[in-house]
């Protein structure tokens, strides 16, 4: 069986996930970055793109060692999988995923990848090859199962969450829109990606929670059954 997935990002009150240079932009306040660490530490594995990693650089660590104890109380290892998806194994070895923060890292990359890249990047990481020109992420579900995995928290980018809701391959949505506008046509939204044409392939949500978080709102959305 396939790990319960939870998307979980923040955008602008104009449905923006960064400015146009797609470098990283504090969308949440205190409290919302506060749930993200518990989500992350109620998780077993936490995913980015590759473009995420090349723009944001992030570590993907749990910021609270209070909530590391709590996953070691519970008998779990008290920092959670990290998971990059990189076609062509892009994947920067002097990153903060290295440097910052514990926790096994996991890239997932394509048949396209070279392996000298590959190779460098197994000193650090596990490497899986899934998918030919892209990464397959029904493989990488799989795979991810066979490693212990139930519950997978996806953070973005926005090509990345295009591709796990586009499939169906998720089973809720928690969306934080901040109190901001960012515009800009180029500016990486919620879901890019292709996108869809025919009402009929339109991925179909079911409102599930609204909260309020510091001046923002936060939605959670589960897959229409
Ligand atoms: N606000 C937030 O919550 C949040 C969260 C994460 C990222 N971001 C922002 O998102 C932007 C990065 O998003 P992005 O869309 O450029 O990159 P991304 O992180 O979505 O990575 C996409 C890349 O992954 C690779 N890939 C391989 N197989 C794939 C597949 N099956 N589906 C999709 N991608 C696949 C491709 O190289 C693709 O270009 C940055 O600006 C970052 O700051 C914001
Ligand atoms: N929930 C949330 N609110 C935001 O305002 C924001 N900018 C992100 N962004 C998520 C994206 O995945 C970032 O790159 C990582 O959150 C950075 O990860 P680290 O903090 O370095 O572990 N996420």
């Amino acid at each position: 069986m396939r790990p319960y997935v939870i998307i979980n990002a923040a955008m602008s009150a104009d449905g923006k996930l960064a400015t146009r240079e797609r470098k990283q932009t504090k969308i949440s306040g205190h409290d919302d970055f506060l749930r993200v660490d518990r989500l992350r530490a109620d998780s077993d594995a936490i995913m980015v793109g590759i473009g995420t990693v090349l723009s944001d650089d992030p570590s993907l660590r749990l910021k609270s060692e209070e909530h590391a104890g709590m996953r070691k109380a519970n008998g779990k290892d008290p920092h959670p999988m990290r998971v990059v998806i990189d076609s062509t194994a892009k994947m920067p070895a002097d990153g903060d995923m290295f440097k910052k923060g514990l926790g096994r890292v996991v890239i997932f990359v394509s048949e396209k990848a070279q392996k000298e890249k590959c190779d460098a990047l197994r000193e650090k990481a596990t490497v899986i090859s899934a998918g030919r020109d892209s990464v397959d992420l029904e493989i990488v579900l799989d795979e991810l199962s066979k490693l212990g995995v139930e519950k997978l928290m996806v953070e973005g980018g926005s090509t990345l969450l295009w591709s796990f809701m586009s499939s169906g391959l998720f089973d809720e949505i928690r969306i934080y829109i901040g109190a901001l506008i960012i515009g800009g046509k180029d500016a990486p939204t919620f879901a890019d990606g292709q996108g869809f044409t025919d009402p009929d392939d339109f991925t179909r949500l079911t409102l599930k929670d609204i909260e309020r978080i510091d001046d923002g709102v936060l939605l959670t959305w589960v897959k229409k059954a």
